[in-house]
């Protein structure tokens, strides 16, 4: 078998367990000194350097203009670097032939580029049929990924774009992004041409899909709230391409490296960084110190995985004055407001409390 025939089969889903299964690949991301000019004297990235390990999601957020898309499509070669190189594992792919290396990279955009003219079924097949997979092979593959983005394959197959919802279409983009199990995963606002409540919903299954499939995934937002709901790690940049921080959202929101970042994170970062931070164990108190515990018909709970956020969401509905925490079927706790405020000034951000 030649070497290109050879890559095709590897990357065939595996049947063995239906293919779910074969959805594990994921490669780290390297740039090194990554560089554009562009032939205007623009320097849109100037020697950034960054690693996304595999299986992780990065999001890249900054202001418009700073050089976000253009370090994605670097990286799957729509727009060639000037300088600096890109590693996938230790595969230097700077110089490597940009429309075999997209068959690697799944690519997922704002207003989607679906095909108006080709069924939801066509579009997903796009790349499995640029690698010759089989019919039944690619169906099966097509099939599986309307599944997992929640589509019904049998009621949406063979719509078309213009008979979807916004949402519905986003999510194709998603699945076809998917199509030939990418090692890498690169979305460029995917979510934001729809309005919040979809984009919540959006980003909830996103997240989801994410932990079944774990893809080495860069995600650009525009919007901080996204960009600390769906990133394993942050990186914050300024004009240029300049890397101003990057790390886990609860560092970002609770030490942000310079007077940059905490303005771009926002005012409200505290109550962000509550979304962010679990319930630190240490934090809560015995009920025997909380008077109306004994007497309370319908306590407000919430799991000991649950965040800061949602353990004061539900104190405050509850109505109590505190929040009954459990782990698994046992009593673990009771926060009072007090216990929240205390928990976020003794939690160090970035690490698990
Ligand atoms: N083809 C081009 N020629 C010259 N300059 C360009 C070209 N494409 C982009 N730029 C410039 O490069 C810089 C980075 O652009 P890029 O699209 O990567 O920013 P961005 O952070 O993704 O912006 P936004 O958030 O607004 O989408 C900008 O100053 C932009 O004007």
């Amino acid at each position: 078998m030649d070497a290109t025939r050879a890559e095709h089969a590897a990357e065939r889903p595996n049947h063995g367990d239906s293919s779910r299964t074969g959805e594990n690949r994921a490669a780290e991301i390297r740039l090194d000194r990554l560089t554009k000019a562009y032939p205007n004297g623009t320097v849109a990235v100037a020697e950034l350097s960054l690693a996304v390990p595999a299986g992780e999601l990065v999001t890249l957020v900054g202001p418009s203009g700073c050089g976000k898309s253009t370090i994605l499509r670097m990286i799957n070669r729509l727009v060639e670097p000037t300088g600096g190189q890109i590693f996938l594992d230790d595969d230097d792919i700077t110089t490597a032939d940009p429309v075999e290396l997209r068959r690697r990279i799944g690519y997922a955009i704002q207003d989607v580029g679906l095909f108006p003219h080709q069924t939801v079924r066509q579009n997903v097949a796009t790349v499995p049929r640029l690698l010759g997979w089989s019919k039944p092979d690619t169906r099966d593959r097509v099939d599986e990924l309307l599944d997992l983005v929640g589509l019904d394959p049998a009621e949406y197959g063979k719509r078309y774009p213009d008979e979807l919802s916004g949402g519905q279409r986003q999510r194709v983009g998603v699945a076809r992004a998917l199509a030939a199990d990418p090692v890498v995963l690169l979305m460029d606002e995917p979510f934001s041409a729809v309005d919040p409540i979809a984009r919540g919903r959006l980003q909830e299954e996103f997240l989801r899909l994410q932990a079944e499939v774990r893809k080495t995934t860069v995600f650009v937002t525009h919007d901080v709230d996204e960009a600390v709901r769906l990133g394993d790690r942050i990186a914050v940049l300024s004009a240029g391409g300049k890397l101003e921080q990057y790390a886990p959202p609860a560092e970002i929101l609770g030490r942000p490296a310079s007077s940059f970042v905490a303005e771009f994170v926002g005012a409200d970062r505290g109550i962000k960084r509550l979304g962010v931070t679990s319930i630190p164990p240490a934090a809560l108190r015995s009920p025997d110190e909380v008077p109306s515990f004994a007497t309370a018909t319908a306590p407000p709970r919430v799991p000991l995985t649950a965040t800061l956020r949602e353990a004061l969401a539900a104190l405050l509905e509850g109505g109590t004055g505190w929040v009954r925490v459990d782990d698994g079927d046992r009593l673990a706790g009771v926060l009072t407001p007090d216990d929240i405020y205390q928990a976020m000034h003794d939690t160090q951000p970035g690490r698990p409390a």
